[in-house]
């Protein structure tokens, strides 16, 4: 992925973190993920008095992509106010494999980041071709 690319959807993960709805844990995070056909969607957490139903970030970015008919999805960032790049939680992970997102893009707020691919985010990973 090149450079400018790259910055263009953290910078959509940024914009999108101002939507959060956090209320409970007051840590805003953003996340944009690119469509194959060059399309951004951004996701934000939206937290809930349940806490358990909470929605990650990433997860409202891939389910927005989704829900617009875009299922082949090249690359998702994920930003928010942390001392080193915000990584995904395990619930998410398995998300992201499920749509076989290839690169992962981790970003805080002081410009810094860091790129895995998906393998390296979610090793060993229970995929539907075991099903
Ligand atoms: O990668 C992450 C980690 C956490 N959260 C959300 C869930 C919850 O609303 C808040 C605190 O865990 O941050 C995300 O959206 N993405
Ligand atoms: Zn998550």
């Amino acid at each position: 992925m090149i450079e400018q690319e790259l910055q263009k959807l953290i910078q959509a993960a940024i914009e999108t973190r101002k939507q959060s709805y956090s209320p409970y844990s007051n840590f805003a995070v953003g996340a944009a993920v690119l469509s194959n056909d060059g399309y951004i969607y951004g996701g934000c957490n939206i937290e809930n008095a349940s806490y358990g139903l909470t929605n990650c970030a990433e997860r409202t970015a891939i389910f927005n992509a989704v829900s617009d008919g875009k299922r082949n999805i090249s690359a998702i960032a994920v930003v928010a106010d942390t001392d080193r790049p915000c990584s995904p939680c395990g619930a998410c992970r398995q998300v992201i494999g499920e749509f076989k997102i290839p690169c992962i893009i981790m970003a805080n707020l002081k410009g810094e980041y860091k790129t895995v691919t998906l393998e390296e985010l979610l090793p060993f990973s229970f995929s539907n071709t075991d099903l």
